[in-house]
């Protein structure tokens, strides 16, 4: 799995929460690559309702990790989340075009360090960390789920090094 030419990255599966399109409860993220980063619109609505006309905090910190597993694909590398950390520095509100950007600040062996933001125009709505470990195509037999025939293709070897970080921009 890649980014399309367009930029565009594909869901990770049809039914993924984050952004499937076959899933109707998930949140219906378009991901793309802007230069080493990655972006998404996201409108939260009453389904994700927290308080009262604020999103729930679960709910944004879902949209930080799926945005991640987006870098995961900008990066090439299968990985999954082993710690997830949200600073929750506004309320998320019900009806804004929110913006998702996320990045990769640093790779060590298996260790994927990723980053990202959540902002309401201006507005730093929320900002999070995350630990992926890099895995294999045995860590997703393991539901006895079919697993996407594109999978097959990008659960390769993990070993494989990670380009150096681009600079910052
Ligand atoms: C080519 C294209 C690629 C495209 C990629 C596309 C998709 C991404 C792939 C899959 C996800 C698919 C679709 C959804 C996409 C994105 C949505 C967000 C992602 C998720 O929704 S994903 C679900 C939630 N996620 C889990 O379901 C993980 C459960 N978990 C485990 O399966 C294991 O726990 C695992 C595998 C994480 C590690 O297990 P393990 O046995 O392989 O490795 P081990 O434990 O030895 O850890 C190795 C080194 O990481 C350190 N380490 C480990 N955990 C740590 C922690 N929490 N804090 C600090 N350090 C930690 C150790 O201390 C050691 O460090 P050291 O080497 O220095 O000793």
């Amino acid at each position: 799995m890649k980014p399309r030419a367009d930029g565009s990255i594909p869901p990770h599966q049809p039914n993924c929460f984050g952004c499937g399109p076959e899933n109707a409860a998930g949140l219906g993220l378009n991901m793309h690559v802007d230069r080493s980063r990655v972006r998404a619109d996201l409108v939260l609505d009453h389904r994700h309702e927290g308080a009262p006309g604020f999103a729930h905090g679960g709910v944004v910190a879902s949209a930080l990790d799926d945005l991640f597993g987006g870098v995961l694909v900008m990066l090439g590398r299968a990985a999954v989340t082993a710690n997830l950390s949200v600073d929750y520095r506004a309320p998320a509100l019900l009806g804004h075009r929110l913006r998702l950007t996320g990045w990769c600040a640093r790779s060590d062996g298996r260790k994927l360090h990723l980053q990202g933001e959540l902002h309401d125009a201006e507005t730093l709505v929320a900002e999070a960390r995350a630990l992926f470990i890099s895995v294999d195509g045995d860590h997703f037999q393991r539901s006895g789920a079919t697993m996407p025939e594109e999978w097959n293709r990008w659960l390769a070897p993990v070993e494989a090094e990670l380009p150096p970080s681009k600079p910052d921009i």
